[in-house]
């Protein structure tokens, strides 16, 4: 036995750096056992994945059902998608492309899905996105698909109809803007505040109630917005605080959105389609046939066998005058026996078909 010093916080860290140090040897051994798991997959060939995503959802959801306290729940979930990402980097880096720049929001989602030990390609567009991951400059794309305000995102629709890329999860993220300010500043000393004309628009109640004596700056992005503020003595920005982590600002206020359920839908852009978990959802793209009732022969096979159609969103092709692509998204699995199916029908029925595809359905975080 150790004496315990007289001081008893002194007594307490110390005890706290021995937890530490066997946490410490503990995550290595893992990280080693991961390592071996990089090699089996590397000697199984160039075809195998070494990002397991149902693998790390069974880890995460047994070892959430196991945790007795008191370490928070939703900390156990974010600790061990670090320590997956951590080890997944030992075995291969892997190179992540979203719509950048760093610490927008689709940065934030393609954080929660993959850690942060992957290597991050901010893109400059959605296309660049889908060309990073089809040249195999990235294994995986983060891209934005609906806004529960703004609506569908049509540059992500449109780079699938021209791309062989599959979806291979679906990330829910809550849009949360936070007011970040320079470590030094109050907000009574703020004169401008900078961010995206969308992010001004969703925080104008806030804004007009707590910084009445600031001016609005548009911004091209809200990373943007923050490294302005970063260099303005009396700046602050509507932002993420993944961006005040960024770019050295504090948080001075989170939540600001007059509207408090704000999230965005995000896709995950991989060479494969997931394997199925039993609560999934299914993405397809198909080409009606011209004529009366197209419409309805796309969406009866569905209906028939009972399955459910939680969106439909139709683009021109600007391959045809008038042609259009219509994009279903359907509860379930394109491996499952109803829909296997209802696709092979409307495989018959269809000018064209293709199954953009099957994932594991978001929970909302
Ligand atoms: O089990 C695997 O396939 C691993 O590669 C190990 C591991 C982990 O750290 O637990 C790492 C990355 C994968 O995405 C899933 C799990």
């Amino acid at each position: 036995m150790i004496p315990m010093p007289s001081d008893p916080l002194q007594g307490l860290r110390q005890a706290i750096d021995r937890v530490d140090d066997e946490l410490l040897s503990l995550l290595n051994r893992r990280a080693a056992l991961a390592a071996e798991v990089g090699h089996l997959k590397t000697a199984a060939g160039p075809e195998a994945l070494f990002h397991a995503p149902k693998r790390e959802r069974e880890v995460l959801a047994r070892l959430e059902a196991e945790n007795g306290g008191p370490f928070p729940a939703p900390a156990v979930r974010t600790i061990f998608q670090e320590i997956m990402s951590a080890c997944l980097s030992l075995e291969k880096p892997l190179r992540v492309a979203f719509l950048g720049p760093e610490g927008t929001f689709t940065h934030l989602a393609a954080r929660h899905q993959f850690g942060g030990s992957s290597q991050s390609l901010p893109q400059g567009t959605i296309q660049a996105v889908f060309q990073a991951v089809e040249r195999a400059r990235a294994e995986y794309g983060v891209v934005p698909v609906e806004n529960a305000t703004e609506g569908a995102v049509d540059s992500t629709l449109d780079a699938f109809l021209d791309s062989p890329l599959r979806i291979c999860a679906e990330i829910l993220l809550p849009v949360d803007q936070a007011l970040l300010l320079r470590p030094e500043l109050d907000l009574g000393a703020v004169r401008r505040v900078y961010s995206h004309p969308q992010a001004l628009g969703q925080c104008r109640r806030w804004l007009e109630a707590h910084l009445p004596q600031a001016d609005r700056i548009e911004a091209p992005s809200t990373s943007e917005a923050a490294r302005l503020a970063r260099e303005d003595a009396e700046g602050a920005a509507v932002a993420s605080e993944l961006a005040a982590e960024l770019f050295g600002l504090k948080v001075a206020e989170t939540r600001i959105q007059d509207l408090a359920a704000n999230a965005t839908r995000f896709l995950v852009l991989g060479p494969k389609a997931a394997e199925p978990t039993g609560r999934d959802r299914t993405t397809l793209l198909a080409m009606a046939q011209d004529g009366p009732g197209a419409l309805l022969h796309l969406l009866e096979p569905l209906a028939r066998r009972g399955l459910n159609l939680s969106r439909i969103q139709s683009r021109p092709t600007r391959r045809k005058l008038w042609e259009y692509a219509f994009f279903l998204d359907i509860e379930g699995h394109a491996a499952d026996a109803p829909m296997a199916e209802a696709l092979a029908e409307l495989k018959g029925a269809c000018a064209s078909m293709k199954v953009l595809g099957s994932y594991p359905r978001a929970g909302e975080m």
